[in-house]
C-alpha cells in the first residue's frame, strides 16, 4: 500500500484548486484508494486534495512578505491593481513564460484541474459549481443584501472552470443568510481573483465549426467581401447576374492606396493616444488585474469629424475612395493579416494568464480566434483601439464618400433622401457607440474573446466595407423614396434605436450598480456568483433585447434601397445570422456561469431574440 505523506490532524497548506495558490488547511483524513486528503480550511471549506498539491508549512516560512492568510476566505490586502502574489506564485523571474508551448500549458492546465473537488461551502452559494441547488429567488431589486454582492463582477471566465470541476455542498445546511457581508466581500473577491484560470477548451468545445469551420470563415469572408463588392458595382446587380467580372489581382493592389490607409490607421492612434477623456478600469482578469482603458473615441470622433471637414474645405478629392474602393478594401484586408500573424507570434510569448479562455492550443484555430486577450503595446490596447476607431468611425467617413460619390456621379445638387436616411442612421449607431464607449469593455469581444484573425477582419475590413453597403449601393442604384416611406422607416429606425439603447443602458447601470434608484421597480434573480439577473424590464421581454433593437434598425438602414434587389438586403441577412449564433454562444456561456439561475430566467423569459417566434 502507498504510503502517505501527511498525517491526521496536522496543519499544511492546501493548493486552491485551479490557481498556483497555497492556504493553510488541516488534514483531516486521507483515502488510500484514491490517494486523496480530505482538507480543511480555516473557514470550514473542506475540500479532497492530491498529495502533489499539498506542501509542509515550512516551505513558506522563508518567504518574506508573502501573505499570513490562511484560509481563502480570510486573506485580503490590495491587490486588484497588481499581479497575484499567492504564496504558492513563484517568483516573476523564474514563472513560466508562454514561449514555452502551449500545449505544455494545457498539459500543466489539466494536471491542476485533477484536483478531486467534493464540498464547496461559500456563504453567497457556490460561486463555482454549475448546479448547486441554492435557493433561488426573485426578488425586487431593492434588497439592501444584494449591494455587497453585485460588487464583485466576476469575470466571465469564471464558467470555463467551473465545469470542470465537480462540486458537491457538504454542509448544506450553511445558509446565505447566516454570513456576514463583509466575509461574503471577501470570498467573492478572492475567488473572482484566484479560482479563474484561463483551461483551454476541449476539442468538443471550439466554436464556429471548429478547425474546419473557422479555415473556412478565415478564406470565405474575404472572397465573400470582394464578390459583394463587384457584384454591386455592376449595372444590374441581380442574383442571376453571378459571378460578376473579376477584375485581374494586380489591378487590386496599389500601394499608394495602402499608404493612404497606414495614414488613416496611424492619425486614429495618435487620436487614441491623446491624453485627454476619463480613464476607467476594465473587468476583473483571471488573476484579478483590471486593465485601464482611456476613454476618449467620442474626441476622436470630432477631431476626425474637423481634419475631414478641413480636408474638403482644401479641396482633397475624396471620389479617391470611391474610385478605388476595391483597392482599399484590399489594402485593409493585407494590414488585417498582417496584424494577425503579428498579433498570433506575440502571442506565443504572453504569459499564460494573459491569454484568452476562447484559446484551444490549436494553431488554426487561436490564430482565428486570437491568443492574447488583451495584447498591449505598453498601454496602448490593440483590440480596444481597433473595435471602435479604424474600422467604426472609417465607416461613417466611407458613407460620406458615398454621398458625396452619388451627387457627382448622379449629377445631383443635394443628396438623395435614401442616402441621407442611410447616412445619417448609421451616424447616430456609430456616435452613440463612441458615447457610451464603456459599454465596450462588458461585451463578449473584449471579456472573451483573444484578438486574433476574426476581431481584426471584423473590425477593420467587415464593418467599414460591408456596413457601408446600403450607401455603397446607392450610388449606382439609386432610388426614390417618398416622405410618407421615409417617415415610417424613421419611426422604425427609432423603435429599434429606443429597445437598443434601452436594453443597454439598463444592463449596464444595472452590472454597474445593482442598486441604482432608477432600477428599483425591476425584478431580478439572485444567482450564486453574487451576480443577479434583471427578469422585468427589457430583460423581461426578451433574453437579448439588445440583439432585437439592433436588428430593428439593421432593417431600416436597408428600406431606404427600396426593393429592387437582394442585395442591400446582404447586412439584415448576416446579421441576423451573426446574432442568433452569437446568442447561442452567450447562452452557452451564461447556462455554464449561472446554472439553475439561468434556467429559471429561461423559464420565466422563453424567447431568446424574436417576442412569440424565437
Ligand atoms: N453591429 C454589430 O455588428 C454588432 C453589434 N453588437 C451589439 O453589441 C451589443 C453588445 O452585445 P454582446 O456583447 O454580444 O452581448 P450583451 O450586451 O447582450 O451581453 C450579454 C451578457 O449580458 C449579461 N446578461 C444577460 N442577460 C442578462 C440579464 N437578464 N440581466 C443582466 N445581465 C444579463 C450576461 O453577462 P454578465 O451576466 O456576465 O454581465 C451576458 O453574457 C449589443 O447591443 C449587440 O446588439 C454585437 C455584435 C455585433
Ligand atoms: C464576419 C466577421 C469576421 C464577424 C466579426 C464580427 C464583428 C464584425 C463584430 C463582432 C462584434 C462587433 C461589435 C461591433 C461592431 C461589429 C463587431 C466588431 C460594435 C462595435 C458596433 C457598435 C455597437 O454599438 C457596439 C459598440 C455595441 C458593437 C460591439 C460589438
Amino acid at each position: 500500500m502507498p504510503s502517505r505523506k501527511f498525517a491526521d490532524g496536522e496543519v499544511v497548506r492546501g493548493r486552491w484548486p485551479g490557481s498556483s495558490l497555497y492556504y493553510e488547511v488541516e488534514i483531516l483524513s486521507h483515502d488510500s484508494t484514491s490517494q486523496l486528503y480530505t482538507v480543511k480550511y480555516k473557514d470550514g471549506t473542506e475540500l479532497e486534495l492530491k498529495e502533489n498539491d499539498i506542501k509542509p508549512l515550512t516551505s513558506f516560512r522563508q518567504r518574506k512578505g508573502g501573505s499570513t492568510s490562511s484560509s481563502p476566505s480570510r486573506r485580503r490586502g490590495s491587490r486588484s491593481r497588481s499581479r497575484s502574489r499567492s504564496p504558492g506564485r513563484p517568483p516573476k523571474s523564474a514563472r513560466r513564460s508562454a514561449s514555452a508551448s502551449h500545449q505544455a500549458d494545457i498539459k500543466e492546465a489539466r494536471r491542476e484541474v485533477e484536483v478531486k473537488l467534493t464540498p464547496l461551502i461559500l456563504p453567497f452559494g457556490n460561486s463555482i459549481s454549475r448546479y448547486n441547488g441554492e435557493p433561488e429567488h426573485i426578488e425586487r431589486n431593492d434588497a439592501p443584501h444584494k449591494n455587497t454582492q453585485e460588487k464583485f463582477s466576476l469575470s466571465q471566465e469564471s464558467s470555463y472552470i467551473a465545469t470542470q470541476y465537480s462540486l458537491r455542498p457538504r454542509r448544506e445546511e450553511v445558509k446565505l443568510k447566516e454570513i456576514d457581508s463583509k466575509e461574503e466581500k471577501y470570498v467573492a473577491k478572492e475567488l473572482a481573483v484566484r479560482t479563474f484560470e484561463v483551461t483551454p477548451i476541449r476539442a468538443k468545445d471550439l466554436e464556429f465549426g471548429g478547425v474546419p469551420g473557422v479555415f473556412l470563415i478565415m478564406f470565405g469572408l474575404p472572397v465573400f467581401l470582394f464578390l459583394l463588392l463587384l457584384m454591386c458595382k455592376q449595372k444590374d446587380p441581380s442574383l442571376l447576374n453571378f459571378p460578376p467580372p473579376l477584375p485581374a489581382l494586380y489591378e487590386l493592389w496599389e500601394t499608394r492606396v495602402f499608404g493612404v490607409y497606414l495614414l488613416w490607421f496611424l492619425i486614429q492612434v495618435l487620436f487614441y493616444l491623446l491624453p485627454i477623456g476619463k480613464v476607467v478600469e476594465g473587468t476583473p482578469l483571471i488573476d484579478g488585474r483590471r486593465l485601464k482603458y482611456r476613454l476618449n473615441g467620442f474626441y476622436a470622433f470630432i477631431l476626425t469629424s474637423a481634419v475631414i471637414g478641413t480636408s474638403l474645405f482644401q479641396g482633397v478629392e475624396f471620389h479617391y475612395v470611391y474610385s478605388h474602393f476595391l483597392q482599399f478594401a484590399l489594402a485593409a484586408t493585407v494590414f488585417c493579416v498582417v496584424l494577425s500573424v503579428y498579433l498570433y507570434m506575440r502571442s506565443l510569448k504572453a504569459p499564460r494568464n494573459d491569454l484568452s479562455p476562447a484559446s484551444s492550443g490549436n494553431a488554426v484555430y487561436d490564430f482565428f480566434i486570437g491568443r492574447e486577450l488583451n495584447p498591449r503595446i505598453g498601454t496602448f490596447d490593440l483590440k480596444y483601439f481597433c473595435e471602435l476607431r479604424p474600422g467604426l468611425i472609417g465607416w461613417v467617413v466611407i458613407n460620406l464618400v458615398m454621398l458625396l460619390a452619388e451627387m457627382k456621379i448622379q449629377d445631383r445638387a443635394v443628396p438623395s433622401l435614401a442616402m441621407i436616411l442611410v447616412n445619417s442612421f448609421q451616424l447616430l449607431y456609430v456616435v452613440d457607440a463612441l458615447w457610451n464607449e464603456e459599454a465596450l469593455l462588458t461585451t463578449m469581444d473584449i471579456i472573451h474573446d483573444g484578438f486574433g484573425f476574426m476581431l481584426a477582419f471584423g473590425d477593420l475590413v467587415w464593418v467599414p466595407f460591408i456596413y457601408s453597403f446600403q450607401a455603397f449601393y446607392l450610388v449606382s442604384h439609386p432610388n426614390e423614396v417618398s416622405w410618407p416611406m421615409a417617415s415610417l422607416i424613421i419611426v422604425l429606425k427609432l423603435c429599434g434605436y429606443v429597445i437598443f439603447r434601452g436594453a443597454n443602458s439598463q444592463k449596464n447601470a444595472f452590472r454597474k450598480n445593482p442598486s441604482d434608484p432608477k432600477l428599483a421597480h425591476l425584478k431580478t434573480i439572485h444567482t450564486s456568483t453574487g451576480k443577479n439577473l434583471l427578469v422585468s424590464g427589457w430583460w423581461g421581454f426578451v433574453r437579448h433585447p439588445n440583439y432585437l433593437g439592433d436588428l430593428i434598425m439593421a432593417l431600416a438602414w436597408s428600406l431606404p434601397c427600396g426593393f429592387n434587389h437582394i442585395l442591400p438586403y446582404f447586412y439584415i441577412i448576416y446579421f441576423t445570422m451573426l446574432l442568433v449564433h452569437r446568442e447561442a454562444r452567450d447562452e452557452y456561456h451564461c447556462k455554464k456561469k449561472y446554472g439553475v439561475a439561468w434556467e429559471k430566467y429561461c423559464q420565466r423569459v422563453p424567447y431568446r431574440i424574436f417576442p412569440y417566434i424565437y
